[in-house]
């Protein structure tokens, strides 16, 4: 990442023109985001029924949006859909690009946004693996291309994954990361880009695993659905992968965890080439954990766990009174 200056017009907190380019799942989910924190949105796409999908996606967010909350002065009045690119961006305060994944499409798409925006403006990509630097390429000015990763769907998954590449100025990244935040999110900035960022790293370990084991008749759909929503999904929507197995190893937390389970990465049921677990590896899990735990004890984090645990199947509808709630409405 270069460290040269750009200038940005506004900063992230005065931002009140989003544009959105690419409106189908991730691009719509993105307008529905920014009307909801009340900004004036500006939306382009090529398809014939682009505009049509957009207010159908909008109109469908809406209501849980509302539950949610909507900032002041928040309406669905306030999206425009623009004939053109060169329209759509010609005011524009920040851009999220979101048109389909394919690398030679997302390179010139890029370069015609920089042309078309006005110059300091941040323009992210909400690319779900590509690194910006191999699609900052073509572009006049790539200082202010950037990475910004939402998850499906955007406007209700707090997480932004922003990085940028080898030509991405650091301050449009800090920039970026700050906007997000001001925008509702909650935004990871990474330093490096990574394949695949953080989340998508993890979950494709595990979408590789379950497309082995659906290939090969060892699990069906419905099972490795079950063994998410009905086992660690249920931990990991309060508490991260590292942390509930650092629980795993009782009192000693992860360094027992880590003693006793640690050769196992070596069995035959990984089908991912695991590290070699060092003493460098270990007590970096050790310390992460420590880190992430900022002060908790292990009970503290069992007590927390399994309220988080309750809440999740309240939220559900899955808690027993509920079900059996649920059996009676049906009756
Ligand atoms: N679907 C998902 O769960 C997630 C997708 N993403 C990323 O978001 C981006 C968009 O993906 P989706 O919304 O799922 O795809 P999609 O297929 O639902 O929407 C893509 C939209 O882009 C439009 N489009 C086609 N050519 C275009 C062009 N040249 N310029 C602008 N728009 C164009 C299409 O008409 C369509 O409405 C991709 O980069 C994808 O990797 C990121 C996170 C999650
Ligand atoms: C399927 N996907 C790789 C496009 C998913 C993502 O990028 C993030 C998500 O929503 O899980």
């Amino acid at each position: 990442m270069t460290t040269t200056d750009s200038v940005h017009p506004v900063a992230p907190e005065d931002v009140r023109r989003v544009t959105c380019i690419g409106a189908g799942v991730i691009g719509g989910g993105w307008v529905a985001q920014f009307l909801a924190r009340g900004y004036d949105v500006t939306a382009w796409d090529p398809a014939p029924d682009g505009e049509a999908k957009l207010r159908r996606l909008v109109d469908a967010a809406w209501p849980a949006l509302t539950q949610l909350g909507l900032a002041e002065g928040a309406s669905r009045d306030r999206l425009t859909v623009a004939p053109s690119l060169e329209e759509a961006c010609a005011e524009a305060q920040f851009v999220q690009e979101s048109a389909p994944e394919k690398l030679e499409l997302k390179r010139s798409l890029l370069a015609q946004l920089d042309a078309a925006t006005p110059a300091g403006v941040v323009i992210a990509s909400s690319t779900s693996g590509y690194p910006m630097t191999d699609m900052q390429t073509e572009a006049a000015d790539p200082s202010r291309l950037l990475v910004g990763h939402p998850f499906n769907p955007p406007y209700l998954i707090p997480l932004v994954e922003v990085a940028g590449g080898e030509r991405t100025a650091a301050d449009a990244v800090a920039w970026a990361s700050r906007f997000y935040e001001v925008a509702g999110k909650s935004v990871i900035t990474m330093d490096r880009e990574l394949p695949g960022f953080i989340a998508n790293r993890l979950q494709e370990a595990l979408w590789r695993e379950a497309l082995h084991m659906v290939a090969n008749g060892e699990a069906t759909v419905k099972e490795i659905d079950d063994s998410i929503t009905e086992g660690p999904g249920l931990r990991w929507a309060f508490m991260g992968p590292c942390l509930t197995f650092a629980l795993a190893g009782g009192e000693g937390g992860m360094g027992h965890m880590l003693d006793h389970f640690g050769p196992s990465l070596k069995s035959p049921w990984t089908r991912l080439e695991a590290p070699e677990l060092d003493k460098a590896l270990r007590d970096a899990m050790v310390d992460g954990c420590d880190e992430a735990a900022a002060g908790r004890s292990i009970a503290d984090l069992v007590a927390e766990r399994d309220q988080g645990v309750i809440d999740v199947l309240r939220a559900t509808g899955r808690l027993p009174g509920q079900k059996d709630a649920q059996r009676g409405d049906a009756a």
